[in-house]
């Protein structure tokens, strides 16, 4: 099991109740799995767990066998470096670096990245053509790109170096339906090559069945988010 979380639960400081509580979360290696639920249900906090930003208040939550809460946050970070590829909701490119310095930052953070990428500009090269992303673009500072071009680009990234784990939040969500489908085809392709787990955040229902396993938080979150509606529906009924 590449990804395991039991009893795990997260509230934001501040906040009265949990955003996230979770009894039991597994994925296996080489899985696809795609995740979504309404706004607001706790997505991203979720993505911030898996990839150590934030650390649960209590359960486990372990990566490759690791319980990233356990680690110092100086660890953290490396093991996110070296195994984590992530692809955020806005890219979180350096707009003034070019393209092919935005995708050889993954191997400047990681030894066991750079190593596994073997001649890192070579293989960024390939990626980014790979992502469709032509040669003439390789120097071009990253921001003159179009939004496509720069997911692709924020792609090519989380996949140097083979980190065993993409993660990824509404990569498409800029994307037309031409766009996105080459992009999935691409993403997909890739991340089968080497064997890496893919958890992809999104609320495009179309694109569900390209994955092999759909996972709703709103069914494998135990908080109560209903309580409102809850509230309104035990309301209404006291009108009548
Ligand atoms: N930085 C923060 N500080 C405090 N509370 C936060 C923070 N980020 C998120 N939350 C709380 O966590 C809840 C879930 O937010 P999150 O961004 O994880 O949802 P999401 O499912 O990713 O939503 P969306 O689909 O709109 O991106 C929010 O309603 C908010 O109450």
């Amino acid at each position: 099991m590449i990804i395991r979380l039991k009893n795990v639960s997260y509230c934001w400081p501040g906040q009265q109740q949990p955003t996230l509580n979770i009894p039991s979360l597994e994925v296996e290696k080489g899985e696809h799995l795609f995740l979504h639920g309404p706004s607001g249900s706790g997505k991203t906090t979720l993505l911030n767990l898996l990839t150590g930003i934030n650390t649960p208040q209590s359960g486990q939550l372990e990566i490759l066998e690791t319980d990233i809460a356990k680690l110092s946050e100086s660890k953290r970070d490396r093991f996110r470096a070296d195994h984590l590829g992530v692809i955020f909701q806005q890219f979180n490119l350096l707009p003034y670096l070019s393209v092919l310095d935005n995708v050889l930052l993954s191997c400047d953070f990681s030894k066991t990245r750079l190593e596994k990428a073997g001649n890192a500009v070579e293989t960024a090269k390939q990626l980014l053509l790979d992502m469709e992303i032509s040669g003439d673009l390789l120097h071009s500072k990253v921001s003159s790109l179009s939004m496509g071009q720069q997911q692709r680009v924020a792609v090519a990234r989380a996949l140097i170096g083979n980190p065993e784990v993409i993660i990824a939040d509404e990569p498409t969500s800029a994307l037309d339906t031409d766009n996105r489908d080459r992009f999935l085809d691409l993403l997909f392709t890739e991340s089968d090559k080497h064997g890496s787990t893919l958890i992809f955040v999104s609320h495009d229902t179309q694109i569900q069945h390209r994955f092999n396993r759909m996972v709703s938080l709103a069914t494998i979150n135990n908080v109560d988010n209903a309580s409102d509606n809850n509230q309104i529906n035990h309301n209404q009924a006291d009108a009548k």
